[in-house]
């Protein structure tokens, strides 16, 4: 198994709260791995830790061997990994195509370009990935007149215009309804077979991550607590502490 993501003792603090304190952490390429842990356990900052929205304190993080610590969000973005957010972040004003249009923009540096307008290729491929996520129908409608779980699909079809190596979701199933739901695992698993991207997903729902992960990171106060198959992860005594401890 060739690792893709190597994450090595990451710490981060703010101010005197300490997020994340040695962090390890690996995804191999092709993996769907989980991340979990109660509110406040330091999930979301070790997203930013490793898709470069701040620097880490200390610690390495590796994508595909090189040292991605010191690079920020559009380098990273450009060797292959980004992510999505809690809330979403889609231009409600603007339509579905614009929306997955303007969501490439480092393929498309150059002043003359984006006067240019956008080739051919890119609106097929944007046409082909809203199509994928269900909503090529609603390719010409306001982003802002879908429900909030079209919305999420929208986001993710964002993301795969960047054609991604590996993606990092945050909570992709919050707020949305249970229907959906499986319209969406069924997308991430697609976009993990068919379309080989590696995927590290963040879930509070343990019905879906249990069902989606192959393996599980569990963190808690910061620290990494557990690590394993959805099984054993779910029968650690530990992470059952930590959760019920947390409520
Ligand atoms: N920018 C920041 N400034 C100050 N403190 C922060 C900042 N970001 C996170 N924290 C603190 O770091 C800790 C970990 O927060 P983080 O958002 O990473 O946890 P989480 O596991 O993602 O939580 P949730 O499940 O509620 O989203 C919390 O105590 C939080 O208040």
């Amino acid at each position: 198994m060739t690792p893709i993501l190597q994450v090595e003792k990451v710490s981060k603090s703010f101010g005197g709260i300490v997020a994340n304190s040695d962090i390890s952490l690996r995804v191999n390429e092709g993996e769907i791995v989980g991340v979990i842990g109660p509110n406040g356990s330091g999930k979301t900052t070790l997203f930013n830790s490793i898709v470069g929205s701040h620097p880490v304190d200390s610690g390495s993080v590796r994508f595909e061997g090189a040292e991605i610590s010191r690079l920020r969000v559009p380098q990273i973005a450009r060797l292959g990994m980004l992510r999505t957010f809690q809330q979403t972040r889609i231009y409600g004003e603007m339509t579905c195509m614009d929306n997955m249009l303007i969501s490439v923009p480092h393929r498309h540096e150059s002043l003359f370009s984006i006067l240019a307008g956008f080739p051919r290729e890119t609106h097929d491929e944007a046409e082909e990935l809203l199509d994928f996520v269900g909503l090529y129908a609603k390719r010409h409608l306001r982003a802002g007149e879908l429900s909030f779980g079209q919305q999420k699909l929208l986001e993710f079809a964002m993301a795969l215009m960047n054609r991604p190596k590996m993606l990092l979701l945050d909570e992709p199933t919050a707020g949305i309804n249970p229907t959906l739901i499986n319209g969406l695992l069924d997308r991430l698993n697609r976009a993990n077979k068919q379309l080989g991207i590696t995927l590290l997903v963040i879930e509070h729902n343990m019905r879906v991550i249990m069902n989606l992960a192959e393996r599980i990171y569990c963190l808690a106060h910061g620290q990494l607590l557990a690590e394993g198959d959805p099984e054993a992860v779910r029968n650690d005594q530990r992470v059952i502490d930590a959760y019920l401890g947390g409520q």
